[in-house]
């Protein structure tokens, strides 16, 4: 941290400088000088001039209170006057691309000494470039992002454009042809879902989950009725700008009269007297992007069923922000469409057969947050071993209690056997066809999902628990728990609550059981 011109001091020299009007203090062998920063000490003036702490080392007492970046923050750093005399830093904050040396904070396949049969070294570059834009271009945006509510930077999606990543999270298919992914460390043809897996377990350590969903969630769920059931004409219409981030697709299905229950959905489209136009009426409730959407990707009711429809933004359409437990980032809307035309040409699949587009595409939709959910929930174990590690409570660090090691050893538990299940599931998607898999492992994706939800909420709450009031807390020690806590409900809704998600699994089981079977 400290850069090696700084002067140096001896530990008596730094002892003398004891008074709120000469006030140097030592974090991790750097010295400090807190003389005029004592007064606007956001902890208070009292803290510093403690006798313990006043000229003396105070690196186990600053870490029981702030966050590494607090030390990394301009404002901060520049409070550093030299080192100690012949002694070294001995801790390192994360730098970009890192693997975590905590234990279990990274999944098995890139802690060392350990092996994985799912991982190429194809899929280990990938991981380390991704990584690395995570922290160099994510993580920055996503918490600005998070403070001023906007959508994440153009830049951002334009440097993801350059990248190809938003072809690449569309998962593998003709969509990636010809195009040069991640500089071209993966080549088009050889992309599978586990290349997949790891950009979304990457991208979703920038810790913010509303941006997350920013980041063209939307796309993410609502391009694919366009790849694989739009005419060529449009694909070759609406594909390329959305693939290169000019402009922004959203699914917009749920209404606020029905949710999971898709076949209760109102809004209704109708053919013009000539018939070459739909014209759509009716609302979409929850929409991620729809804020900032060009295209919609809507649900309507129709006179034979159920039909999806490529809505353009234009006369009739009206998207308003719905204020949610996670950050405006995300562009969540109500949006109203009121005698809305669309080419007929734009209709998505059959006439009538929506609820077939519409399952094929919960699949992936719903593997893509199980990949999310299991990465973010090890966020949070890692979290919670550094804080109980270095937080004492009653004289002893936290983890020397029972209680506290039980309840890590619960998170560990689930984050791991999640993880496990995604990459046994993940495995068959590489090896089966769309449709296969729509077939095999629709309800195994119902049940990993729902479980997955409901061990992220476990380990949310456990964490509160571990973290107490900072928990709760929006800045300082516990500001990714508080987070984390606040929006995991996102998870276990999104994409199919966790009873309908659990009950499908069931009932796909059912649904499979052999005639002549008997006990
Ligand atoms: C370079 C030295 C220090 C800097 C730059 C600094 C800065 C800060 C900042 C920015 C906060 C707000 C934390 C947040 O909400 O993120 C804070 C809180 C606090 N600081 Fe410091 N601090 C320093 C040293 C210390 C030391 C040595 C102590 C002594 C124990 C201390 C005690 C506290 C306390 C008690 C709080 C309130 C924590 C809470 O609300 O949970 N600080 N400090």
């Amino acid at each position: 941290m400290a850069s090696k011109s700084l002067k140096t001091f001896t530990r008596e020299e730094v002892a003398k400088h004891n008074k709120q009007d000469d006030l140097w203090i030592i974090i991790d062998a750097n010295v400090y000088d807190l003389t005029r920063f004592a007064a606007m000490h956001p902890g208070g003036l009292a803290a510093l001039i403690d006798e313990e702490i006043a000229g003396q080392d105070a690196t186990d007492q600053f870490f029981a209170l702030h966050r590494f970046e607090v030390l990394l923050k301009p404002q901060y750093k520049r409070l550093t006057i030299g080192i100690i005399e012949g002694e070294e830093n001995a801790l390192h904050p994360p730098t970009i691309g890192d693997i975590s040396k905590i234990p279990y904070a990274e999944p098995t396949w890139l802690s060392e000494g350990y092996y994985s049969p799912y991982y190429t070294e194809n899929h280990r570059e990938l991981q380390k470039a991704v990584r690395r834009f995570t922290d160099e271009y994510l993580r920055p945006d996503a918490q600005a992002r998070e403070e001023d509510g906007k959508r994440p930077d153009q830049k951002v999606f334009d440097k993801m454009a350059e990248l190809e990543l938003h072809a690449m999270r569309m998962g593998p298919g003709k969509h990636l042809k010809g195009r040069t992914l991640m500089g071209g460390i993966v080549k088009p043809e050889e992309f599978d879902y586990f290349h997949e897996l790891v950009i979304m377990q990457e991208m979703v350590r920038c810790g913010a989950r509303g941006y997350g969903d920013g980041l063209l969630g939307g796309k993410v769920i609502g391009l694919p009725p366009v790849l694989n059931f739009g005419s060529e004409e449009l694909k070759a219409r609406v594909v390329p700008d959305i693939l290169a981030a000019k402009k922004f697709i959203c699914l917009a299905i749920s209404e606020a009269h029905a949710g999971s229950d898709v076949m209760g959905l109102q809004t209704t489209a109708v053919k013009s007297e000539d018939g070459t136009e739909w014209i759509i009426n009716g609302s979409k409730k929850w929409i991620t992007n729809g804020t900032f959407a060009d295209y919609f990707t809507v649900g309507c009711k129709t006179e034979d069923g159920f039909t999806v429809i490529l809505v353009e933004r234009g006369p009739g359409v009206e998207t308003r922000q719905i204020k949610t437990s996670y950050s405006t980032t995300a562009g969540t809307a109500f949006i109203t469409f009121d005698n809305v035309r669309a080419p007929v040409g734009n209709t998505l699949g059959e006439e009538g057969g929506g609820i077939f587009v519409m399952l094929s595409n919960f699949n992936h939709e719903r593997w893509v947050m199980c990949c999310a959910s299991a990465r973010a929930q090890r966020g949070i174990v890692e979290e919670c071993l550094k804080w109980t590690t270095q937080r004492k409570a009653f004289g002893k660090p936290l983890n020397s209690l029972a209680t506290i090691r039980a309840k890590l050893a619960a998170m560990i538990q689930r984050a791991e056997s999640v993880q496990n299940w995604l990459e046994s599931i993940t495995y068959q998607m590489c090896n089966m066809s769309y449709k296969q898999q729509a077939g095999k492992l629709a309800g195994q994706i119902a049940f990993l999902k729902s479980y997955s939800t409901s061990c992220a909420q476990e380990t949310a709450r456990d964490a509160v628990q571990i973290f107490g009031g900072r928990g709760i807390t929006k800045t300082g020690m516990g500001s990714l728990i508080e987070h984390y806590h606040r929006t995991i409900p996102f998870d276990a809704i999104l994409g199919g609550s966790e009873d309908v998600l659990s009950d499908l699994g069931v009932r796909q089981a059912m649904r499979s059981m052999p005639k002549d079977a008997r006990l």
